[in-house]
């Protein structure tokens, strides 16, 4: 269904280089701003000679070009001019391509030229919002019925160009366009900036990373080579981002050490969690498209189809009303604030609990995976035992994960902004188990041993609580959404595959945990001190205001020694450590490597943080 609906963009969110609004292109003149990708601008025009409203796509690669005056486009330096030709010609190829076909699930192209230094392309206008946009106003995860219309669609698009010798190579949630009424559309094909990544070899700034496969990160010589099962991953990685409510973990990473969540379990959670059921077929075909190796995934679309057992369009498609067909799952846009609204994420980690158990407004948050070393999902007894939460990081559109441990697992994960930092975190776990441990030195000790056990704990227990007292009153480091992602995660996962410089364990992180399960060495002048985290909490007692009455034992302590200063540690520079990381490997451990605090100034960090700040803002721009 075509239509003449999306409010047009304020002028305050104009952005300098999109034409503004009554431009004339020919007999099209300019009404409002559809979208702004990278590589291109979306206009809605009207058509004076058809008496219409059309979609415009300028070709507009920001980081090549500028709007020179008028309607031209200059090429920002010298060398990107060739970069930004072959973008130009891909543009046009692709213009060329779709407009050959006629198919409801392909964007159609009415027609094409070039002009000003760019080219333009005419779509029917759409009415309607991108699978992305539509994601954010659904309670739950969309139905298996609802998602196959949507995999028909995709999948009968997809066979037309495959059966034309063309890739999509671009599938993503922003580039399925789900109409009012009317199947499915594909909007475009990315071929530009395809173009413009190969003439650079900037993969990842072409790439949509959390849904492109492995082999498009490849030179054309490479073993992976790419064919219908590339398109049939990105449309698997849609469909667990979908259900997931997040998008999952790039290609690049899961071959460093796949800890995506594997398909079936966020079935499961799905299951669990909002009641939304899953066929086994369903899973299955989803969970194949998703396997990195190119050979394990289906081949072609008409082998996807036949596993999914669909041999014929799902009824009455073309008049495909995605919002009704959600039912009570979709939210109006005016209630999206409303409670049970759709959030980021679902929560594996409440696989364990019964659906109705989930108070309402947490049935939303997701990401908890199994730890399956190679991605193997760990079997059901081992479920509770380890996770690794996934959490996504902007660098490049990038994720990372985290294990937790049995006992957090057995709660339910706090929501991102109720969480403590990690220090204390950490610090209350110690007290924790520092007291769990004295107590059961009391309970096993008897007659005077008994006593010195008492005083002992009661000692442990004053400093620690001193101590946390101490934390509490440091002043914090502003909080901003990174910080409370990676707050959790102290140690970068491990990545066998990425060599990585060793780095010395920071004396900070010695186990408190284990020098408080020791049993705590009586105090003898002589006696040497087990663990300097150990001595740092007896011999820096915390300032606390009103000290408590300490008993004797405090007298009974050894004078405090200087300490010899310890020698600085020399930590390796980013580049550094991660020299020895292939291309795909590399973005990851240096920004693993500016996780450390001793590298947050380090020029090399500086430059990625202010990069991905860079990112966000353009991304926010856009996204206005
Ligand atoms: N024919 C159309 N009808 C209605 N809206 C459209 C149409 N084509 C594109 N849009 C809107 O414009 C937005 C940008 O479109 P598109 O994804 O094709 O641009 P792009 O420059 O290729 O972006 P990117 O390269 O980042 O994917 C879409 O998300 C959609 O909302």
């Amino acid at each position: 269904m075509t239509a003449n609906p999306p409010a047009a963009t304020t002028a305050s969110h104009w952005p300098v280089d999109a034409l503004p609004a009554g431009t004339r292109l020919g007999e099209f003149e300019i009404v409002a701003l559809l979208g702004v990708g990278g590589f291109g601008v979306v206009y809605q025009a009207f058509d004076h000679s058809l008496l219409r409203f059309v979609a415009i796509k300028e070709y507009m690669p920001a980081a090549l070009a500028v709007r020179s005056g008028g309607q031209s486009l200059r090429v920002r330096t010298a060398a990107d001019e060739s970069s930004f030709r072959a973008g130009l010609e891909s543009f046009v190829g692709e213009a060329r391509l779709l407009a050959q076909f006629d198919h409801p699930s392909l964007v159609r192209v009415f027609r094409f030229w070039q002009e000003h230094h760019t080219a333009y392309m005419v779509m029917p206008l759409y009415s309607g919002m991108t699978l992305a946009q539509a994601r954010t106003h659904m309670r739950a995860p969309p139905s298996e019925a609802w998602m196959r219309k949507l995999l028909w669609s995709v999948a009968s698009g997809l066979r037309v160009l495959h059966d034309s010798g063309t890739l999509h190579r671009d599938i993503s949630p922003d580039n399925i366009f789900l109409q009012d009424s009317g199947p499915p559309v594909l909007l475009d094909l990315g071929a530009a900036r395809h173009a413009i990544g190969d003439s650079g070899r900037h993969h990842t700034a072409v790439l949509k990373v959390n849904y492109a496969p492995i082999e498009q990160y490849s030179d054309a010589a490479s073993d992976l080579q790419q064919g219908p099962w590339s398109d049939l991953y990105s449309l698997g990685a849609t469909v667990h981002g979908c259900l997931c409510n997040d998008a999952p973990l790039p290609a690049t990473l899961r071959s460093i050490r796949d800890r995506m969540v594997p398909f079936s379990r966020v079935a499961r959670t799905v299951h669990k969690q909002f009641g939304v059921e899953y066929s086994p077929n369903f899973v299955r075909t989803i969970s194949r498209c998703l396997a990195l190796h190119p050979q394990k995934r289906p081949q072609s679309i008409e082998e996807f189809l036949q596993a999914l057992e669909m041999t014929s369009a799902p009824a009455d498609l073309e008049h495909f009303d995605f919002r009704a067909e959600l039912g009570s799952n979709w939210v109006e846009p005016a209630d999206k604030d409303a409670p049970g609204v759709a959030a980021s994420v679902i929560d594996l980690s409440a696989l364990s609990q019964p659906l109705h158990s989930a108070p309402e407004p947490v049935r939303r948050a997701i990401v908890v995976a199994p730890a399956g070393p190679d991605g193997a999902e760990l079997p059901a007894a081992a479920e509770g035992m380890a996770f690794a939460e996934t959490v996504v990081q902007d660098w490049n559109e990038t994720a990372f994960a985290q294990t937790r441990d049995a006992s957090q697992a057995a709660e339910r994960p706090p929501a991102r902004s109720q969480r403590m930092d990690a220090g204390t975190a950490r610090a209350e776990r110690r007290a924790l188990a520092a007291g769990g441990v004295a107590g059961a030195a009391i309970r096993s000790a008897r007659g005077p041993g008994r006593w010195l056990a008492w005083v002992a704990t009661t000692l442990l227990v004053l400093v620690l609580a001193a101590f946390l007292w101490q934390r509490g009153q440091a002043p914090k480091p502003p909080r901003t959404p990174e910080h409370e992602i990676l707050t959790e995660a102290p140690e970068p996962p491990p990545a066998p595959l990425q060599a990585q410089a060793p780095q010395a364990a920071p004396e900070d992180e010695a186990p408190a945990e284990e020098a408080a399960a020791e049993p705590t060495p009586p105090p003898a002048p002589a006696a040497p001190r087990p663990r300097a985290q150990a001595r740092k909490v007896v011999e820096e007692p915390p300032p606390a205001p009103a000290p408590p009455p300490a008993p004797v034992p405090v007298a009974v302590l050894p004078e405090p020694r200087p300490a010899p200063e310890p020698a600085p540690r020399r930590v390796a520079g980013p580049e550094e450590a991660c020299a020895s990381s292939n291309f795909l490997a590399r973005p990851m451990c240096i920004h693993q490597q500016c996780q450390q605090p001793a590298l947050a100034g380090h020029p090399t960090c500086v430059a990625e943080r202010q990069r991905r700040e860079e990112e966000a803002r353009r991304r926010q721009m856009y996204s206005q």
